[in-house]
C-alpha cells in the first residue's frame, strides 16, 4: 500500500491540468509537442518553505455554530443548496496561524457581548458580518470589522464603531495588539473602498511587510499572496524564467502593490504596473518610493481598458516582457488580444492560482492560430515550461506558472 505525498497529489493535479491544456491545443488543430504527453514540461512541485500557520490573511464568517448559537466567528461547513451550513471555530486548521484564531475569538467574544444581531441572510436583518485578520512578519495584525448598516442612523452607528473600538483598544481584545482596527459598512457582500470606505477605529492605516530585502506597504483592501515565504519564492522564480536583461520593459500585469515587478526592477530598464483597485496602485508607488525604485510606473484601472491604449501605440525597441497574474476570473479577452497583437512581447509568464478556470480560456486565446474574426493578428504563443507552487500547503490548491513564448 503506497501513500502518496501531498506535493506527489498536487503534481498530479497538475499534470491532468495541464493534459487539458494540451488537448485543447490539439483539437485547435496546433502542433504540440508532447515531452511525457503534455504540451510542455512540468517541473516538480516547489515546496513552500513554510508549511504551517503560513496564512497572512484570514476571512472568517459568522453564522450559527454546531451548538446552535448563531453568533459564532469561524469558518462554513456545508453548502448553502444543501441548506446545512454550519460555522465551526478555525481551530482545527493547519494554515491558519494562533493569532488569527485568537482574534477571531475576541471578536465572537465581541459580538456575543453586543445586543446587535448578527447579519446571516441580508434580508433577515443583523449587523454583525465578516472579520478579515491580516498579519506580517513584523508583527503587524490588521482586523478588518463588515457591519451591515440596516436601518441605523450615523448615531446609532458611531456608538457602534465606539464599543468595537474600546473592546480591542481597552477591554478584552486588547490582548490582541492590533496595529489597525477597520469598519466597513457592507450592504453586500463585498464592497470595495469606493463603493464603501474602510474607516480605521484605531491605529495605523497600513501594514508593512517584507519581501526579497523589499518593505511592502499594505492597504486594507490591497491583495498580498497569502503566503509571504511562498510568495519570495515564486517572485525569485519569476525572476530567473522571465530573463529580464539590463534593456528588458517589464510589464506587470494585475500588479496589486507591485511586488512583482519591484522584486525585479534592479535588473531591468522599466517596470510598467496595472492595477484595477487604486488603493494597491497607490501602495505600489509608495513601495516603489520607499525602497529607491525609480524606473516604474504604476497605472490604475482595468487591464483591459489600459493595455490596449499603452500597447497600441508601442515603438519601444526595447524587449518587452509580460508578467501576468489575473484573480480567478482571468484576463479580460481584450488584453490578451493587446498582447497577442504587441509584437515587441515574445515572451509572457501567465501566473495562475487556478489555471484549471477561466485562465484556461486565456492560454487557448494566446495559443490559437490568428483569427482576423477576432481581431487577433500576432504570432501565437507556445506553452514552454509549467512549473507549480506550493503556495497553498493543506489546500489542493497550487500557484502555476506557465511561461509562454513566440
Ligand atoms: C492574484 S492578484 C496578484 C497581485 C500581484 N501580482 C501580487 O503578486 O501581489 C490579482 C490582482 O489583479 C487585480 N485585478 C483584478 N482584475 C483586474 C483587472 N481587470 N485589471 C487590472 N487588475 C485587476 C486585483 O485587484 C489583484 O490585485
Amino acid at each position: 500500500f503506497w501513500l502518496r505525498t501531498p506535493l506527489q497529489v498536487k503534481y498530479e493535479n497538475q499534470r491532468k491540468i495541464l493534459q487539458t491544456l494540451t488537448s485543447h491545443l490539439e483539437e485547435l488543430g496546433i502542433d504540440v509537442q508532447k515531452p511525457g504527453g503534455l504540451c510542455c514540461p512540468l517541473r516538480p512541485v516547489v515546496p513552500s518553505p513554510v508549511v504551517n500557520g503560513y496564512r497572512n490573511k484570514s476571512t472568517f464568517s459568522v453564522n450559527q455554530g454546531p451548538d446552535g448559537n448563531p453568533k459564532t466567528v469561524g469558518l462554513y461547513v456545508g453548502t448553502g443548496r444543501g441548506q446545512n451550513i454550519v460555522c465551526v471555530k478555525a481551530d482545527h486548521m493547519e494554515n491558519i496561524p494562533a493569532k488569527h484564531k485568537h482574534v477571531a475569538q475576541c471578536y465572537e467574544e465581541f459580538i456575543r457581548r453586543s445586543p446587535l444581531d448578527p447579519c446571516i441572510l441580508f434580508h433577515k436583518g443583523g449587523h454583525w458580518r465578516e472579520l478579515v485578520v491580516r498579519t506580517t512578519s513584523h508583527g503587524h495584525t490588521m482586523a478588518i470589522v463588515t457591519f451591515h448598516p440596516q436601518e441605523l442612523g450615523q448615531e446609532a452607528l458611531a456608538t457602534q464603531k465606539a464599543l468595537l473600538k474600546e473592546f480591542f483598544t481597552c477591554g478584552p481584545g486588547a490582548v490582541c495588539a492590533l496595529t489597525s482596527l477597520y469598519f466597513q459598512e457592507s450592504t453586500m457582500t463585498r464592497c470595495s473602498h469606493e463603493q464603501s470606505p474602510f474607516q480605521l477605529l484605531h491605529g495605523e492605516p497600513h501594514i508593512f511587510e517584507e519581501v526579497l530585502g523589499l518593505k511592502f506597504r499594505i492597504s486594507p483592501d490591497a491583495f498580498f499572496q497569502v503566503n509571504t515565504g511562498g510568495a519570495e519564492v515564486l517572485y525569485q522564480a519569476v525572476r530567473e524564467l522571465s530573463q529580464a536583461g539590463g534593456d528588458t520593459i517589464l510589464l506587470d500585469i494585475c500588479c496589486g502593490t507591485g511586488t512583482i515587478g519591484l522584486s525585479l526592477a534592479h535588473q531591468v530598464s522599466k517596470i510598467i504596473g496595472i492595477e484595477a483597485v487604486e488603493k494597491a496602485t497607490e501602495d505600489a508607488s509608495w513601495n516603489a518610493a520607499f525602497n529607491g525604485i525609480s524606473n516604474c510606473e504604476f497605472h490604475t484601472g482595468k487591464a483591459e481598458a489600459v493595455l490596449p491604449q499603452l500597447l497600441s501605440s508601442w515603438e519601444d525597441a526595447r524587449p518587452l516582457v509580460a508578467v501576468v497574474n489575473p484573480s480567478r476570473a482571468g484576463l479580460h479577452y481584450r488584453v490578451v488580444r493587446a498582447i497577442r497583437n504587441c509584437k515587441s512581447i515574445r515572451r509572457l509568464l501567465y501566473i495562475s492560482c487556478k489555471p484549471e478556470g477561466e485562465a484556461m480560456r486565456n492560454f487557448l486565446e494566446l495559443c490559437c492560430p490568428p483569427d482576423p474574426g477576432k481581431k487577433l493578428a500576432g504570432e501565437p504563443f507556445v506553452p514552454t515550461l509549467a512549473v507549480p507552487f506550493d503556495m497553498f500547503p493543506h489546500t489542493v490548491h497550487c500557484e502555476l506558472v506557465l511561461l509562454f513564448i513566440r
